[in-house]
């Protein structure tokens, strides 16, 4: 068995980080080289300006050089975008692939407590928020951050004024990003509430149509639909309006710096001066670094509300990388011994089925458990006393809902057993521990004398087949249906199942056969069910274990699936929880569950 895996949110990230370090050292080059030559532009534009404003040329090097920082500029900027993409999607990734692992390793109490709809959202809303934080959260706030500081620093040592009167205007322009960029926020959740709300209204209308015409509700239904239309409009237009208001009030503020830095440069005051006074390529320049620096504020105000959202995703992230995860089993060579019971039980008639004989009427000492009837074929096909099932003592419970109390039941190869009971007796939660999904209490639930929850899933798949009261697709062809990819199963072994359960003739008459992609109308429910048994038996397991399943069906089709369980069941020791009794003849054995 393997113990838990200690996986968090940080070490996925920093296992990323470390599998992908060219790629991480690719984002912190052009972050920096970005970052660095974005502030030489304006340098050597103030620097040609001069020297025009001096009355020399300022040569073909000195504009080429210009263009090239420009281009430059651009091109480090499009190479830290596309490697942070890449970087983000190999994160999405990497957390995808994690929170899947752990979804297999999650204990059967753990998943039913899950809602489903909770998990999808980890999957995806978490880790989307997870993939922003990359793509346009911390690495992005890093490198605004560095283009502010570094614009500040360059204004400092071009026009000391100028760069007072940032001191005083960045945090202005900071706090009313801020709280702009909060009301559209609100606005555009509400936004999103309400057609959230409009778009459920119409199928709803439409589902319940002639309810609403037979109760005369068309009013009602109109108002509540204009009422939704409403409150998404009032959020649009609250939307609208930050959105019309923000970029005149930041050109504004960005007009009155320069307006106040060049005034005061052009005041001819002594003093003054001393802090405002530039020539005219430096204020070229620094009027170039103003409107740099507004860019970079507002770009900051989303990330922190990307990061504020994406740490929300990896706390959501790590809570369910957290869960109790089952008991893994490592797979492990294990000795097949085949089928102690053929496929043709007759022919391997067996010595020892007196023997059994005996034992069934002898084990009967359960607590909670009555052997109504324990016939042994005539035919005799028990090879040997061995039972392939027991339970030994088994108390079982659901937290502290004792569900089996003291246990005692032992079921030999080539039995037919059939589970009886009370609902919520406890029969279902018998298969729960015998397909090892849970521990018992205390005693012990074997299958062919080994605990049933350390076999691995590849034992599992080879002891023991089991078919569900409705069949589960997955996603992929026919073929993949009955295999579920287990690659130890042949072709020949899938068309002998679904030959055994008479489904061969309707598989091969689709228009690709077992290569058929799967989509719920090829088959009737009948048909699933058989399905389902085929999956059961390709394995070659030597136990099935039945649950319910006609229970959804008509007489008919019921009669079909019993057919194919018959051919099916043929050597094998079944299991079966039913109101009803499959195989009345030979080996049948009834079980009561008193609970
Ligand atoms: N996952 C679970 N968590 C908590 N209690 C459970 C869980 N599964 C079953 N139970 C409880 O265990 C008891 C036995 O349930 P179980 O499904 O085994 O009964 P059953 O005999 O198969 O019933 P039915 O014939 O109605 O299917 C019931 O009281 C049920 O509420």
């Amino acid at each position: 068995m393997t113990a838990n895996r200690r996986i968090s949110a940080a070490s996925i990230i920093g296992n990323t980080v470390v599998r992908e370090k060219w790629l991480s050292i690719g984002i912190i080059l052009t972050v920096t080289g970005a970052v660095v030559i974005s502030l030489l532009p304006p340098l050597v534009l103030g620097k040609i300006i001069d020297r025009i404003a001096g009355g020399n040329f300022p040569g073909f090097s000195m504009a080429a050089e210009y263009f090239l920082l420009i281009f430059l500029s651009g091109a480090l900027e499009s190479l830290r975008e596309s490697f942070l993409t890449v970087f983000g999607q190999k994160m999405t990734h990497a957390f995808r692939s994690e929170l899947s692992k752990k979804l297999v390793r999650l204990s059967a109490d753990t998943l039913n407590k899950e809602e489903p709809g909770a998990v999808v959202s980890r999957f995806v809303g978490d880790v989307d928020t997870v993939e922003a934080l990359f793509t346009s959260g911390i690495i992005s706030m890093f490198a605004d951050a560095c283009r502010v500081i570094s614009i500040f620093a360059v204004i400092w040592f071009q026009n000391r004024g100028l760069a007072l009167l940032l001191v005083v205007l960045i945090p202005v322009i900071f706090a009313f990003t801020r709280i702009v960029q909060k009301q559209m926020l609100t606005a555009q959740l509400e936004n999103r509430v309400a057609v959230g709300r409009v778009t459920n209204h119409v199928p709803e209308t439409i589902r319940c149509i002639r309810t609403i015409h037979t109760l005369g509700k068309e009013t009602y239904m109109e108002k509540r639909y204009d009422d939704y239309i409403g409150e998404s409009y009032s959020a649009i237009e609250k939307t609208n309006f930050y959105d019309a208001v923000y970029s005149p009030v930041i050109l504004f503020l960005n007009a009155v710096a320069v307006a106040i830095a060049m005034l005061l440069a052009a005041s001819g005051n002594a003093k003054i001066l001393t802090l405002f006074g530039m020539s005219v390529g430096t204020s070229v320049a620094v009027v170039n670094y103003i409107s740099q620096v507004f860019s970079p504020i507002e770009n900051l105000g989303m990330e922190i509300q990307t990061i504020q959202s994406a740490v929300a995703g990896v706390y959501r992230i790590n809570e369910f990388l957290e869960k109790p995860e089952r008991e893994m089993v490592e797979e492990r060579a294990f000795a097949d011994p085949g089928h102690t019971v053929g496929r043709n039980g007759a022919a391997q008639k067996s010595e020892n089925a007196q023997g059994r004989a005996e034992n069934s009427s002898g084990d009967t000492s359960a607590a909670s458990i009555d052997l109504d009837a324990a016939k042994v074929n005539d035919s005799g096909i028990f090879e040997n006393t061995e039972p392939c099932v027991e339970f030994k003592d088994v108390t079982f419970g659901y937290d502290n809902h004792i569900v089996l109390n003291d246990m005692n039941f032992a079921i030999y190869p080539g039995e037919q057993v059939t589970l009886t009971g009370r609902t919520g007796a406890g029969k279902s939660t018998i298969f729960k521990l015998l397909l090892g999904l849970y521990r018992p209490n205390s005693g012990e639930a074997l299958i062919e004398g080994e605990a049933a929850y350390r076999l691995s899933d590849k034992e599992k798949r080879k002891k023991f087949g089991y078919v569900e009261q409705s069949f589960h697709m997955v996603p992929g062809t026919v073929r993949d249906q009955i295999t579920l990819f287990d690659p130890a199963i042949g072709d020949e072994a899938v068309q002998a199942a679904a030959k055994l359960v008479g489904l061969h003739g309707t598989i091969v008459s689709l228009d690709d056969g077992y290569d058929t992609l799967c989509k719920p109308e090829i088959f009737s429910q009948g048909q699933w069910q058989l399905l389902s048994i085929a999956r059961a038996v390709a394995g070659e397991p030597r136990i099935l274990l039945l649950d319910e399943i006609t229970a959804n069906l008509d007489a008919e089709t019921e009669e079909m699936v019993l057919r194919a369980l018959k051919s099916a069941s043929e050597g094998r020791t079944v299991i079966s929880i039913s109101h009803r009794v499959y195989q009345k003849d030979g080996t049948w054995r009834l079980i009561t569950v008193y609970g």
